[in-house]
């Protein structure tokens, strides 16, 4: 006869269900324990808007983050370059770092979390609490079984020994459960699968959110009317777009046309720092030839394939939309930047010719190049294609940076006479035409100065703080760069004028409130001249050059014109559109005559 579940199996029970808490406890604090060891606490610093913050924050928190940074590299921790400027304080304002923290989930915080349970012995713990819990449910259902069967022969009078259990008892054990049939193994095997799936479900997903750009408001399938919704995107949605961009987002998958929208929100230095994060953003920012192949690398180094072809397209014209940003204005809207454009069409039409054998497609680039610059200028030419083909600017990166670098001498030389004098001081251009002649100074100094920068005349001679307010007035184009922002709140509806790059109109409404603040747009007493901040290897390049054309031009103009025959000396500029260094002097009816170097 059988006996009701013997004390026995409730204390294997109990012990059972004690061992699976114990263990289940065991493992639990080993899983904590061992994710605060494991490196992705430190690879994965706690969010983007922590650098966002830094840029906003005081400068005690900022310097504890730079701290922070050092140590971290000690140890030799990945982190992610903080950008220099406008981005983060453009795209965090601390609601929508927030907000936009809210709408995404970070991927690698998924693989991460799970990659860190396999490691901390997850599936360990999922096959010994699956098994522990078969067999707690296998003695428990057991027994039911038992007692239910036993109460059913009690009250049915049917003998133990004629009964077939197996079919006619309604609570046994194998009807109540159909696992209860599985070996301890099988459900061993059967919890460390489901607990793989689990994982390899989740890496599925996180893939799919970082490679497909389905959060972004714009479809990569629907080109044109991607074209639409740029158009119609607010600054906000930008803002959204580069805040996804800089983590999560691979912009290269992006249709050309959002990709130019998006840098074109950013400081050229935020682009230089994204070419030197890898590979592939060197790539989506570089067109035309690598600046650092040789001459003949160059000449024979076709484009790899239609891709490399239509990046470069789109990275020229990611550079041309901030060219247009920054300083097409000035060959535009300024006369004697339109006067400048004209003298550089003049030189190509006439008498432009370019040595080097170009490949078709490098041909093809250069001329495209000049196309996009021109087309920027909104003159009119009458360049033929084979001239354009001549063209020897290598991309429109290089223009962009050369142009930041040489703008002033080229626009403003030749302007040295009473009635058109312009001076270049500390990177900015000021108009003194209506000055030159009552300038304590006399008015023939200035004139041998103007047309140039002449900041080290200026400063040399120490002018004092009235004669430097007096120039503030006289400011027509303002270098951002050349700005000093400490100068004062210079801050217009909180847009920092840093934040921005390249020349200012006076009226511009980011220099309105401390434009006439001494020591804003130039230094207060003597000091050496500001940096324009362009690329340093093309500021050394030309300088090296500049120092050799002088002294070539000023033999020139001893020798061959003699010094009786001009005002002055023979000045040298660096012209970017036509790629090449020219002369210009003041002939004795005070006229600037311009030539190209002759020697
Ligand atoms: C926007 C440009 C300039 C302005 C507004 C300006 C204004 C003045 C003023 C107000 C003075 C009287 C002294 C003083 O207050 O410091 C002065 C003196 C003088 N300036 Fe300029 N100046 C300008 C550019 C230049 C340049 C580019 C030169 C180049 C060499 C120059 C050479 C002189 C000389 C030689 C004196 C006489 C200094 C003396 O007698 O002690 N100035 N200037």
């Amino acid at each position: 006869m059988s006996t009701l579940p013997d004390l026995e199996t409730y204390i294997s029970a109990s012990t059972l269900f004690t061992i699976r808490v114990f263990i289940g406890l065991i493992l639990g604090l080993l899983t904590v324990f061992r994710r605060d060891l494991s490196c992705n606490r430190e690879y994965h610093p706690d969010d983007d808007d922590a650098l966002s913050i830094r840029h906003e924050s005081s400068p005690d928190i900022a310097d504890q983050w730079e701290e922070r940074d050092r140590s971290n590299q000690q140890k030799g921790n990945l982190r992610r370059r903080a950008s220099f400027s406008s981005l983060p304080t453009l795209c965090n304002t601390p609601t929508r770092a927030a907000a936009a923290k809210q709408k995404r989930r970070d991927p690698t915080e998924e693989i991460l979390e799970s990659a860190s349970l396999f490691l901390s012995g997850g599936p360990f713990l999922a096959v010994v609490l699956a098994v522990i819990d078969h067999l707690m449910l296998t003695v428990f259902l057991t027994s039911v079984a038992s007692l239910g069967t036993l109460m059913w022969r009690q009250k049915t009078g049917v003998k133990e020994e004629i009964i077939d259990s197996s079919q006619t008892d309604p609570l046994h054990e194998e009807t109540l459960h159909p696992q209860m049939n599985q070996s301890v193994h099988q459900v061993a095997f059967n919890a460390a699968t489901e607990y793989f799936n689990e994982i390899s479900s989740k890496l599925d997903n996180s893939n799919n959110v970082n490679t497909t750009p389905t959060q972004l408001p714009i479809k990569r399938t629907n080109r044109s009317k991607s074209v639409n919704n740029i158009s119609q995107l607010s600054e906000e949605d930008y803002i959204d777009l580069i805040t996804l961009a800089r983590g999560h987002l691979d912009i290269s998958l992006l249709p050309s046309e959002t990709q130019i929208a998006i840098f074109s929100f950013l400081h050229p230095k935020d682009l230089l720092c994204y070419t030197c994060t890898h590979k592939k953003g060197a790539r989506m920012l570089t067109d035309g030839s690598d600046v650092k192949m040789t001459a003949d690398d160059q000449i024979n180094t076709p484009p790899k394939d239609s891709s490399s072809t239509s990046e470069r397209k789109t990275a020229m014209l990611i550079w041309k939309e901030l060219f247009e940003r920054d300083y097409a204005w000035i060959l535009r809207e300024w006369e004697i930047g339109r006067e400048a454009v004209q003298r550089s069409l003049d030189v190509l039409a006439w008498d432009y010719f370019d040595e080097t054998t170009l490949s078709a497609y490098q041909e093809d680039h250069r001329s495209t190049v000049l196309y996009h610059i021109l087309s920027t200028t909104g003159i009119h030419h009458n360049l033929s294609h084979e001239v354009m083909l001549r063209h020897s600017l290598k991309s429109m990166k290089e223009f962009y940076f050369t142009f930041a670098e040489t703008w002033l001498n080229y626009t403003i030389a030749g302007c040295n006479s009473t009635n058109k004098c312009l001076i270049g001081l500390h990177g900015h251009v000021f108009d003194i035409s209506n000055f030159v002649e009552q300038h304590p100074g006399s008015t023939e100094t200035l004139l041998l100065q103007a047309g140039r920068d002449a900041t080290v005349f200026f400063e040399t001679m120490g002018h004092s703080l009235g004669a430097r307010r007096l120039a503030l007035s006289m400011c027509v184009v303002t270098n951002v760069q050349c700005i000093d922002e400490d100068k004062g709140d210079c801050t217009l509806s909180n847009k920092k004028v840093s934040n921005n790059w390249g020349l200012l109109k006076p009226s511009s409404s980011l220099l309105h409130a401390k434009k006439s603040l001494p020591g804003f747009i130039i230094p207060r007493k003597r000091s050496k001249p500001r940096s324009s901040g362009a690329l340093l290897r093309i500021r050394n390049a030309l300088k090296r050059e500049a120092i050799i054309e002088l002294s070539k031009a000023d033999r020139w103009g001893r020798t061959i014109l003699g010094t009786g025959n001009l005002f002055g000396g023979v000045q040298v500029y660096f012209d970017p559109i036509c790629c090449q260094w020219r002369w210009w002097y003041t002939d004795l009816n005070f006229e600037p005559v311009y030539t190209e170097s002759a020697e």
